[in-house]
This record gives C-alpha cells, sequence and structure tokens, in this order.
C-alpha cells in the first residue's frame, strides 16, 4: 500500500470531525463525486467537501490540502491516479496560466451533462424544490465551441519593446501575455495584432501603474457576425495620439468605428469609466439576431456569444407563446435586447434597464427595426416595477434578465405582488437563480429550466425558468 493510500484509509478510520483530521499539506488521495460551480472536482473527507481545480468527477487524485476555509478545503492535484474518459487535451498553450477558461480539459459532451447536473446541484443546495418535479432539460449546445466570443477586453503590456494583450491569471492579478485566445472570433485575435503593431509604431504607451506612464490600459474590440469591429481605447488620461489613428484603424477594412474611453480609476475592477468619446467611423456596429438588428456602441450590454443569445432569446419566444395581444415586460432590457425581439408578436412591451446608454440604444433599435409597439423606461428595475404596478399597470408576460446577483428582494416582493400570469427567468448563475426559485415559490410553480451553454471552455451555465402562477393564487 503508497503512503498516500495508507493516508486515506487512516484518514477514514478517524471520527467525522471536521477540520480536526486535516491540516494544510496534508497529502491523501481523493476520489472526486462531482462538479462545482466553477468547473472544479469536489471530493469528500467525511462530510467535508474538498475543492481540486482540474479535477474531474470519476477520477481519483493524489492532492495536497492548500486551505482549509469554513466548512470547506482546498486541495491541489499532486497526481491523477485514474483518469475520467471525459478528460482530453486542452486546445490551447495558454490554458494552465490563463485564468479565462476552466474546462477545456473536459470533453463537451459530457461538460454539457455536468452544466445540467450544475443546475440541479443548486437547487438542491439553496431550495426545498424538488428538481424532479418539473422539466430540467438537456443542456443546449453551443455551435461553436472556439472561437464565439464576439468581445474582447484585454489588458495592454509591453515586453521588451513589444506591445501585447493580456489576460489575468487565475485567482492572481498577474498578468500573462496571449498571442491568440481560442475562445474570441478569429477576427478578433487577428484586429489586436493589427491595432497593436499601429499603436506601438504611433509610440503609444501602456499606462503603467508604478510610475504613472503612459496611457493605454484596455484594448476593447466588439465584432458581429458580419466581421464588422468597433474598437475602444480604455486610457488613464486622454491620449492625443490616439485620435491620430484614427483613419490608419479605419484603413483596416472590417475596423468601422473606433472610441476612446477614460477610466482614471486605476484600483476599480471596471473596464470603463464614465467618458466615452466617439474618434471617428461608424458610432455603432450592428449585430442581427433572427430578424431584429441590434446597434451595439462600446460600453452597452450585449451577450458575448450572439448565436447561443439567438437560441436563448428563441427559447424565451417559444415559451412566451404570444398571441399579438400581451402586455410583455422585459426587465434588465440591456439595449432593448428580449423585448425587440418578442415585440412582433406581443401586443406591447416595454423594456427597463438602468444604464443611460442601453436604453438610448434600444430606443434607436426599436426605430431601426420599424417596431412602434415598444417603450423603454430608465431606471433600477426594484424602483421601476412596484411604482407600474402601484400605477394600476397589468402585464401578462414578464421577462428578467438580472445581473449575476440576481432579482433582489424589492423585486421578487413586487412580482409576488404583481401575479403575473406567466415569468420568464433567465438566468446566468444557478446559485442566485435558485435563491430566487425559493422566494417565487410562495406564488409560482416552475414548469421547466432550460440550460443552455453561452460559455463553451467555463463552467458558466445560463438558464431559462418558465414559472407560471399557481392557481390557487387569488387575483
Ligand atoms: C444580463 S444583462 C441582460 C441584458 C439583456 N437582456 C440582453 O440579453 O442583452 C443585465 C442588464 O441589467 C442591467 N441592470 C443591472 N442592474 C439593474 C437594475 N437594478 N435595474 C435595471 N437594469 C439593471 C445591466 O445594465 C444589463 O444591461
Amino acid at each position: 500500500m503508497s503512503k498516500q493510500e495508507k493516508n486515506k484509509k487512516d484518514f477514514e478510520k478517524k471520527p467525522s470531525n471536521g477540520f480536526k483530521n486535516i491540516k494544510e499539506n496534508d497529502q491523501f488521495i481523493l476520489d472526486i463525486k462531482r462538479m462545482g460551480i466553477n468547473g472544479e472536482g469536489i471530493g469528500f473527507y467525511n462530510r467535508l467537501a474538498i475543492f481540486v481545480d482540474g479535477a474531474i468527477p470519476g477520477e481519483g487524485h493524489n492532492i495536497e490540502i492548500t486551505k482549509l476555509e469554513g466548512k470547506m478545503a482546498y486541495g491541489k492535484s499532486i497526481e491523477c491516479k485514474h483518469a475520467s474518459n471525459a478528460r482530453k487535451m486542452p486546445e490551447c498553450p495558454y490554458y494552465a496560466e490563463c485564468g479565462g477558461c476552466s474546462v477545456m480539459h473536459i470533453d463537451y459532451q459530457e461538460m454539457l451533462k455536468y452544466k445540467r447536473e450544475i443546475v440541479i446541484e443548486a437547487l438542491s443546495r439553496y431550495t426545498t424544490i424538488n428538481p424532479k418535479s418539473f422539466e430540467i432539460k438537456n443542456t443546449i449546445p453551443s455551435d461553436y465551441t472556439l472561437g464565439y466570443r464576439n468581445k474582447s477586453q484585454l489588458n495592454v503590456k509591453k515586453n521588451d519593446g513589444k506591445m501585447s494583450v493580456a489576460m489575468i491569471k487565475a485567482k492572481s492579478n498577474i498578468l500573462v501575455p496571449v498571442d491568440k485566445c481560442l475562445v474570441q472570433k478569429d477576427l478578433i485575435n487577428t484586429l489586436n495584432k493589427k491595432v497593436l503593431s499601429i499603436l506601438e509604431e504611433a509610440k503609444v504607451e501602456p499606462y503603467i501603474r508604478k510610475t504613472n506612464t503612459g496611457s493605454l490600459r484596455y484594448l476593447v474590440i466588439r465584432a458581429t457576425k458580419e466581421n464588422k469591429a468597433l474598437v475602444c481605447f480604455v486610457c488613464q488620461q486622454k491620449d492625443a495620439k490616439l485620435k491620430e489613428l484614427v483613419n490608419k484603424l479605419l484603413a483596416i477594412p472590417e475596423i468601422v468605428s473606433v472610441y476612446e474611453n477614460i477610466n482614471s480609476n486605476d484600483k476599480s475592477l471596471e473596464i470603463f469609466g464614465k467618458e466615452t468619446n466617439h474618434l471617428g467611423g461608424e458610432e455603432y456596429v450592428i449585430e442581427t439576431l433572427g430578424k431584429i438588428k441590434y446597434k451595439i456602441y462600446p460600453t452597452t450590454f450585449f451577450q458575448l456569444n450572439s448565436y447561443q443569445a439567438e437560441k436563448m432569446y428563441d427559447v424565451v419566444l417559444k415559451q412566451a407563446k404570444l398571441s399579438f395581444k400581451e402586455r410583455v415586460l422585459d426587465a434588465y432590457c440591456g439595449v432593448g435586447t428580449i423585448a425587440l425581439y418578442l415585440a412582433h408578436n406581443s401586443k406591447e412591451v416595454i423594456g427597463i434597464e438602468y444604464n443611460k446608454e442601453s436604453i438610448k440604444a434600444a430606443e434607436e433599435n426599436a426605430k431601426l427595426n420599424k417596431i412602434s409597439n415598444a417603450k423603454f423606461l430608465q431606471g433600477d428595475a426594484s424602483e421601476l416595477l412596484p411604482k407600474m404596478l402601484r400605477d394600476g399597470e397589468v402585464f401578462d408576460v414578464l421577462v428578467a434578465d438580472p445581473p449575476r446577483t440576481g432579482l433582489g428582494e424589492k423585486f421578487i416582493s413586487a412580482i409576488l405582488e404583481s401575479k403575473v400570469k406567466k415569468f420568464i427567468y433567465v438566468s446566468c448563475n444557478p446559485a442566485t437563480l435558485a435563491k430566487d426559485l425559493e422566494k417565487l415559490k410562495e406564488c409560482y410553480s416552475i414548469n421547466s429550466i432550460t440550460p443552455l451553454d453561452m460559455f463553451p471552455q467555463t463552467a458558466l451555465v445560463e438558464t431559462v425558468a418558465l414559472l407560471t402562477l399557481n392557481p390557487s393564487v387569488k387575483k
């Protein structure tokens, strides 16, 4: 028996007492039982969950405990003792270092199953809802598992006089220069290089916090399915050289729009600052999803995988079962994406969105598509929805696609009060979805949850949950 196997046996013999039996640097063999929300493998020692990056359910790893925290422990794999059939070679040479992707070592079809299981696990963990009491569909796959991201917003670095874009190493603030990111559209990789070489020639310098020199912090590129691109330079302070480069940039056939954004707060994790200036070319790029065209500006929200966004909006449209008579509310509407997608089949659609630029774009998008039954309101959804209900507004279908933090108490209270018959909850975070469903179950039943793979090579999973008002709830 090896030393690690003996350790494992010894551990198992001891009574369950949380961390008392385990300390940092302990090594033993751990069987991986399931996948964590970030794609890690989880094994159990007694009832203590141990998270191991890069381990896959079904595998056995010789691990070393790296951290003990609350009711959880973290370990690193020293050796994979037996590998899962789902294990594969990651395609990307930066995979071990870069923090962008987390499950590129797992077969795609298997990962789709794990994503569904992550949703079930979140429901089991955060709710009293029985996940078998309704349908949880198979994860809708992405047609493109690489080359799908329509936006890159990367740090800019200079090494030995050569500019490059850089990713942030996982669980650190170390920058890893990358020549090519495989999940980004090829066009974005090509344009990153072309733009960087123009910047280098013009002696534009990346901002260095330590010395407070240079200007350029991030290079942002958004590209459409038709390969039209918008370039935005995010700078610590204005750099007059950038304006002079506009014609050179616009001479690259795919680049149609150039912006600068000033973000002087180098302690903030936000990419964009408040000041955005159009430097040249078109003011926006246009993306088409289904029959609807959307103007995209540098700072407005737009789903990062256009191909999957279309599939997701199709799911919402199908579930809404509209018959041209309904008043639909799209809360957290971004540039009006879901509202406009549903407008042709509704009597009226109303979108609520916090971001002023997005609301402006939503109104322009309605005009661009000749949609006259859409109205957009700027404000906090959790303030506006209760107000609209107090004013006597009635909706037949409510759609909400909030940020990762979920719906929030006030918004949930408003839905419960609204007694809207059909609620379609689009979520990018199974944990907050589950916590919100636990509260919504007071008046609503879950008909189905459809997981969807918006971000292949990551453990992120998007879901569309269809909820209907319980018949016993009185209006
Ligand atoms: C996940 S995005 C969804 C956007 C849109 N449904 C789409 O698919 O493109 C969430 C949106 O909610 C907006 N938002 C965040 N907090 C908000 C709030 N409290 N009230 C209204 N909108 C908010 C963000 O600006 C963002 O556009």
